[in-house]
């Protein structure tokens, strides 16, 4: 086996690397005079937590789920992101900086991304799918050209299952066309239907994220064709920015009151979709008449809505933002021009998404938003 095969390159990543970063760190940190003696002794003390660790752990985790499965549990506490975060982030901290400086000359000296011959129209499809996925819609030109030449396409036909719930998992999914059903299987084996991709979405990223087994079961509705993304690809290109934005983001939108009912892992997928922008005292962040795109939701700072209430008058204050609160869904939501004007009145971050994100993510919010517009009743139209 060539450590530039495939094999080779698996077993370096899933076995060998996870190890060598532990000890990196324990190096950096200890600095000691005897290296090798030190690496002999600290590899003998933690054999068994080092090899074996990793499936244990699993086990460990599938069974404390399933101990807490009840038959009245909602879908909402069926899958706990908070909880993998929590993980990742403990993991973060233990090794912080040392590893991250063993990670980055790991990837400059030993990755190098698998290359899959395509054809134009397999290019095509792929930069087509990516652009939509949310997840991959902030790489650069040279990220995207290592992740098209990495992936695979793959038909499924209908019936077959793609994702275990269970499983260990070194792939992603983006869907180029059909529809894949995603389940969670309960202790009891009972199967709750959690959504239904279709093209353009991607799954399968937890497992890579978290390093966790597969976190619900992929089958395909119908005959499909998917783009997969492997592992040690992901890790380089899109995981940690992936992470460090679900992870930035998810405690901020679970505040946000309109999100609230929402599933935690639809939350993280609102993470994905969002760009933040920051705007000084003063700053237009919406103008009235203006066509509008994207829809907002203020992370920091104020924010105040005025309109023109009378021809040739200037405008007045109609309403007040804080953070947590949104704006600029009306015009998406009645395809018109913008109602008002929103205004940074102290320095502001804002995040916001665009009208296809906000379709997807946000349409089965629809009514409430509507709803909601009682709060502007006297001053739209
Ligand atoms: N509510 C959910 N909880 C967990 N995974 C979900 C959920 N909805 C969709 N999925 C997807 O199902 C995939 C199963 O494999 P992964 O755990 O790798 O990644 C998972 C997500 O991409």
């Amino acid at each position: 086996m060539s450590v530039q095969s495939e094999q080779g390159k698996k077993y370096l990543s899933t076995k060998v690397t996870p190890i060598f970063e532990k000890l990196v760190v324990e190096l950096v940190k200890k600095q000691p005079e005897q290296v090798v003696p030190f690496m002999i002794q600290w590899l003998t003390q933690n054999q068994s937590h080092l090899e074996g660790g990793h499936h244990h752990h699993h086990h460990e985790h599938s069974q404390n789920e399933s101990a807490s499965d009840s038959d009245d549990e909602s879908v909402e506490d069926l899958v706990d992101p908070q909880i993998l975060i929590k993980q990742k982030q403990g993991k973060t901290m233990r090794t912080s900086v040392s590893a991250e400086a063993y990670g980055q000359y790991n990837q400059k000296s030993a990755f190098v991304a698998k290359n899959i011959p395509k054809n134009a129209n397999q290019v095509l499809r792929i930069k087509q799918r990516l652009s939509q996925a949310f997840m991959f819609q902030s790489l650069d030109e040279n990220e995207q050209r290592v992740v098209i030449g990495a992936m695979e396409e793959k038909k499924f036909k209908a019936g077959e299952t793609i994702i275990k719930q269970g499983d260990d998992g070194d792939e992603l999914y983006v869907v180029d066309s059909g529809l894949l059903d995603c389940y969670k299987e309960k202790a009891n084996q009972e199967k709750i239907l959690l959504k239904t991709y279709k093209e353009g979405e991607a799954f399968g990223e937890l497992a890579l994220l978290y390093n966790a087994p597969r976190a619900a079961t992929i089958i395909a509705k119908t005959d499909c064709i998917l783009f997969s993304l492997d592992r040690p690809t992901f890790n380089h290109i899109v995981k940690d920015a992936a992470a460090k934005k679900r992870e930035k983001y998810e405690a901020f939108l679970s505040k946000v009151e309109i999100l609230h009912d929402m599933i935690p892992y639809e939350r993280l997928q609102i993470a994905d979709a969002l760009h933040s922008h920051k705007f000084s005292k003063g700053d237009y962040i919406v103008k009235e008449g203006e066509n509008g795109n994207s829809f907002f939701i203020l992370e920091e700072g104020i924010a105040v809505a005025t309109k023109v209430m009378q021809a040739g008058q200037a405008p007045v204050k109609v309403y007040e933002y804080k953070s947590g609160d949104y704006f600029g869904e009306i015009a998406l939501l009645k395809n018109q021009t913008r109602a008002a004007n929103v205004i940074a009145e102290s320095d502001c971050t804002v995040v916001s998404m665009d009208r296809e994100s906000f379709k997807r993510l946000l349409g089965p919010l629809e009514d409430i938003l509507r709803r909601n517009f009682h709060k502007y009743e006297k001053y739209i139209n």
